[in-house]
């Protein structure tokens, strides 16, 4: 796919900035416009692959902002993005609209710019282009409290509903002990990173070699069109040089169209023991597998380790584990790749115990908000007047 990506608050900044390196350090070209927007000059600044041009603050004529965030406030987040949509407006003008495929909105969920202004801005290009929209957005760590717990789950319904689909990845489940947060962020930033891209690069036009069973950019979004939050599962595996060069050579010779031969078991096998090692792993957000609409397989590597026979047997095994027949498989070539990888998008998944939770967390976070804020006013008026009401204020 060619998508045109927009960063929304700090998180969605970072991650963009992530797809662009991943991008290049893999010789893909599947980003054909990036955008950060920010209400934190700071923040912006830090960026080292979205050009200075495609940074856009915004709210620093906002008095609760100017320049330095929107304090975890969603509110605060929505308010900017609509006022200066403008801006954000004229920024989009740069986007080749007539060479991209859809827009990819990315942002954490539990602070205030992202949180607030990524579902406005996907209603805004939803209302503006023709081309679907899709969301990224990170759902907090539980540890984070209430308030980033509140502001997720309520950023989650209007970002679910602006998006033709919100790929949800989850911070909770990615945690690592030991981990400072900057040093977890910079880890989970390159997981998403690389889930993201190897799925969304399958059928982008990019010049390089087309396969026989090459994933269309179409197929993709076919799988995306479901609505709801969609998980993300990963597996990769090493390819050993000799192999690569003797498959290579084979492929020569055959033309490509070595069907069997003593390798052909070996790579059948291989393609499907990944597939299922994805999809029992570590989703982006864990989800039970039965309950996705739609699931879409992309193995990404180098041609001489395709098989279409372990593509099919993968696509199967999926069809029995979702229950679905509307599973789609196909390939990504990448001739040099050092990795044979399978990405596989499991669409509108329903049953998200971590999505429950958060729910539950941001509920009972916004019973103590209420509490706390009928009672402060009384508490003052305790501390600051004396008990018998015997002292006149000057
Ligand atoms: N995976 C990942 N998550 C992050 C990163 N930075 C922040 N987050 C998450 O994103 C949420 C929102 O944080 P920010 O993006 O800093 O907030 P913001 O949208 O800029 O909003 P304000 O700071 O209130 O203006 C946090 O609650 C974290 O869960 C990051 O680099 N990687």
């Amino acid at each position: 796919m060619n998508l045109a990506v927009i960063g929304f608050g700090n998180a969605g900044g970072k991650v963009v900035d992530k797809l662009l390196a991943f991008e290049e350090d893999t010789g893909r070209s599947l980003w054909r416009f990036a955008l950060a927007v920010n209400s934190a000059e700071i923040d912006l600044a830090k960026l080292d692959h979205v050009p200075r041009d495609n940074r856009i603050l915004i709210g620093q004529t906002d008095q609760r902002v100017k320049g330095r965030g929107a304090g975890a406030d969603p509110e605060v987040g929505a308010d900017i993005a609509r006022r200066d949509h403008q801006e954000i407006e004229r920024a989009m003008d740069g986007v080749p609209i007539h060479d991209i495929d859809g827009f990819l909105v990315v942002a954490g969920l539990g602070g205030g710019t992202g949180s607030g202004g990524a579902p406005v801005i996907a209603e805004t290009l939803h209302d503006r282009y023709a081309e679907p929209v899709y969301g990224l957005g990170i759902l907090p760590s539980a540890d984070e409290g209430g308030r980033a717990a509140f502001n997720a789950a309520r950023s989650l319904t209007s970002f679910t509903e602006a998006t033709e689909n919100l790929i949800c990845f989850d911070n909770d489940t990615w945690r690592q002990h030991g981990d400072s947060v900057e040093m977890g962020y910079e880890r989970t930033n390159e997981e998403i990173a690389r889930r993201v891209v190897t799925l969304l690069a399958a059928g982008e036009l990019d010049g390089s070699q087309i396969s026989e069973a090459a994933m269309d950019s179409s197929d993709v979004k076919r799988t995306l069109a479901t609505g709801g939050v969609s998980s993300i599962a990963f597996a990769s595996s090493e390819v050993e040089s000799r192999t690569r060069e003797q498959r290579g050579l084979i492929n020569r010779f055959t033309n490509g169209h070595e069907e069997s031969g003593p390798d052909e078991n070996d790579l059948t096998m291989k393609i499907h023991g990944l597939v299922r090692k994805a999809v029992t792993s570590r989703l982006t957000v864990p989800a039970e597998i039965d309950s996705a609409e739609r699931s879409l397989i992309v193995v990404s590597g180098p041609p001489s380790e395709f098989s279409q026979k372990g593509l099919r047997r993968a696509r199967e095994w999926l069809e029995r584990e979702t229950d679905s027949v509307e599973v789609l498989a196909g390939d990504d070539p990448r001739e040099g790749a050092d990795r044979l990888s399978v990405a596989v998008l499991l669409s509108n998944v329903t049953r998200v115990d971590r999505i429950d939770a958060l729910q539950d967390q941001a509920v009972d976070a916004k019973s103590n908000i209420q509490q706390q804020a009928d009672t402060r006013e009384d508490e003052i008026n305790d501390l600051i007047t004396d008990d018998a009401g015997e002292l006149d204020p000057i």
